[in-house]
């Protein structure tokens, strides 16, 4: 049964449980299973991984807190006392009030000579610190000393393992009470999730918390029902080779406002979104300039073909709207809302929308008429949907993204760092690709455009953004180090 916890890797589906069907499901098999069993499974794991990570490491430190997170630290200590390394443990508990479970791993690890000290000791570069605070039971932001060790903790030249989860982390939002410090270089912390993958791990400050992503299921398979997957890259279609440009769809990007009267353009927008569809295989990809545009060529696209949006039959093509769109956006809305088969909805389309309830019916009642849309908001642009605040989005951006689905019936791309992807009556994906570099003007009307061609080729709305997504993200994993990535690169990778 003992087996290594597996590395979470960004080309997988998985499955994610929040913190109520995560309960259920140890409460189910604490109740076939010898007791203890479950922690000493926990505490193998948590020791195996900090043994691989750290070979030569001369001292662990384990930081314990008072429940069972803590019991799972002191399990681990027992093992890697074992295997000659050099545990020290500082424990929040204490013996006389303590859970069952974690009480039965002090005993064993008291027995087996593990060394508890009272102060955390020094470790260097080689070493590891393993946060064994604060787990599921999680009941207020840390104070007194185990906020200190915790401080300590992020700031230490040692590597970090996180058991069960960062401190302080929500598990089904990705808040944290704690202000994680981002490492110099990532890889130098991991999280090894237990029984379950959640969706706090993945997204809001999740990504930040966790560092590298482990997974051990503790022998355990969950009937519990997901509240979301972790988002995968999906099949790429072959090209057959009888093909030809019909094949792969015409998109329509629709935006890129100019204002020569108030010296205002924004047909870079447009003209990134419509680059992207491009390279991503769109058969033909026209641009609807907005305003008074003088611009009838793009001269590192050259094969956009631009069209006044009066000369677009936009009944057969994938229309992307909104990418700069600014004010003039509102004149295009009702026809395109009304009848364009497939809509990408972004930026400026979305914030006019938010202030139209005509508009919003008519986004609403799309559905229904067997018109596929995809609304593309980063977090302010969702809040404007939503009428509330970017930081109500943000504390729970999963069910942000669900209730913009429901509202709009539409497919919902709710961007920034672990985007979540909702459609109606799907279970939502959190998108692990991508990172912050992307945090630069002009990549999300990139991902509009790439959205648009996977619609224009054929691929339902859902699948269109997770893909997408999924691809927009790998580019900047991808992105040498010594190259800076801006959103005109990111539209025509190499
Ligand atoms: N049982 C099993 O078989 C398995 C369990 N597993 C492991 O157990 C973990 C869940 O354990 P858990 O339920 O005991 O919760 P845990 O996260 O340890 O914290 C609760 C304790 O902390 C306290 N406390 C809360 N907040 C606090 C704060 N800010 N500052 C200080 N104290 C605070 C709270 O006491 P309170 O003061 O709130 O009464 C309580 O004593 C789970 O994440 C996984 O790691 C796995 O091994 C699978 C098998
Ligand atoms: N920190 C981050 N981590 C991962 N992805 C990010 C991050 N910041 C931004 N992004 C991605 O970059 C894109 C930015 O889009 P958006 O906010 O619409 O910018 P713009 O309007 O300038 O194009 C989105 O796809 C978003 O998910
Ligand atoms: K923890």
């Amino acid at each position: 049964m003992p087996h290594m916890p597996r590395l979470i890797q960004a080309h997988e589906m998985h499955p994610l449980h929040d913190a109520a069907a995560t309960r259920r499901t140890e409460h189910s098999a604490a109740a076939q299973l010898p007791a203890h069993t479950l922690m000493q499974r926990a505490g193998l794991a948590v020791a195996r991984l900090a043994l691989a990570l750290t070979p030569h490491a001369r001292t662990i430190w384990i930081a314990c807190g008072p429940g069972n997170n803590g019991g799972d630290g002191l399990e681990a200590a027992l093992h890697l006392r074992h295997w000659g390394l050099n545990p020290v443990v500082t424990w929040l508990g204490n013996p006389e009030n303590t859970p069952a479970d974690a009480h039965a791993s002090y005993l064993r690890a008291r027995d087996a000579g593990v060394n508890f000290a009272e102060e955390p000791p020094e470790l260097d570069a080689d070493d590891l610190c393993i946060d064994a605070l604060l787990g599921l039971g999680a009941a207020r932001p840390p104070q007194g000393l185990m906020a200190e060790w915790l401080d300590r903790m992020a700031t230490c030249p040692s590597q970090r393992l996180a058991v069960d989860l960062p401190t302080g982390l929500s598990v089904d939002t990705g808040s944290t009470s704690t202000p994680w410090h981002a490492d110099a270089h990532p890889p130098r912390h991991h999280t090894l999730s237990l029984l379950t993958l959640k969706p706090g791990l993945f997204t809001m400050q999740g990504r930040d918390a966790c560092g590298t992503m482990w997974f051990d299921d503790l022998g355990i398979v969950t009937a519990e029902e997901p509240v979301a997957w972790l988002n995968a890259p999906g099949i790429q279609a072959t090209r057959p080779h009888a093909s030809h440009k019909g094949t792969w769809g015409d998109v329509a990007v629709i935006g890129g406002e100019s204002d020569a009267s108030r010296g205002i353009s924004m047909r870079g927008a447009a003209l990134l979104a419509a680059r992207a569809a491009l390279s991503s295989g769109a058969g033909r990809v026209y641009v609807s300039l907005l305003g008074n545009s003088d611009l009838w060529l793009d001269t590192i696209a050259p094969a956009l073909m631009f069209r006044r949006f009066d000369a677009l039959d936009f009944s057969a093509l994938t229309s992307v709207c909104g990418c700069g769109g600014g004010e003039t956006v509102a004149e295009v809305l009702p026809a395109l809302l009304a009848a364009a088969p497939r809509l990408v909805l972004d930026a400026d389309a979305l914030n006019v929308i938010a202030r139209d309830p005509k508009l919003k019916l008519s986004l609403a009642n799309r559905d229904t008429q067997g018109h596929a849309t995809v609304l593309t908001p980063h977090p302010l642009e969702a809040a404007r949907l939503l009428a509330c605040s970017a930081a109500e989005v943000q504390a729970d951006r999963l069910a942000c993204a669900r209730e913009l689905t429901q509202r709009f019936r539409s497919t919902v791309v709710l961007k920034g760092s672990g985007t979540v992807i909702a459609a109606p009556d799907q279970l939502p994906n959190i998108n692990p690709t991508g990172n912050a570099r992307l945090a630069t003007a002009g990549t999300g009307d990139v991902l509009a455009g790439m959205i648009g061609a996977r619609m224009a080729a054929g691929l339902d709305a859902f699948s269109a953004a997770r893909t997408a997504v999924w691809q927009h993200g790998h580019f900047a994993d991808l992105w040498p180090d010594d190259l800076p990535l801006t959103a005109e690169r990111l539209a025509t990778p190499p």
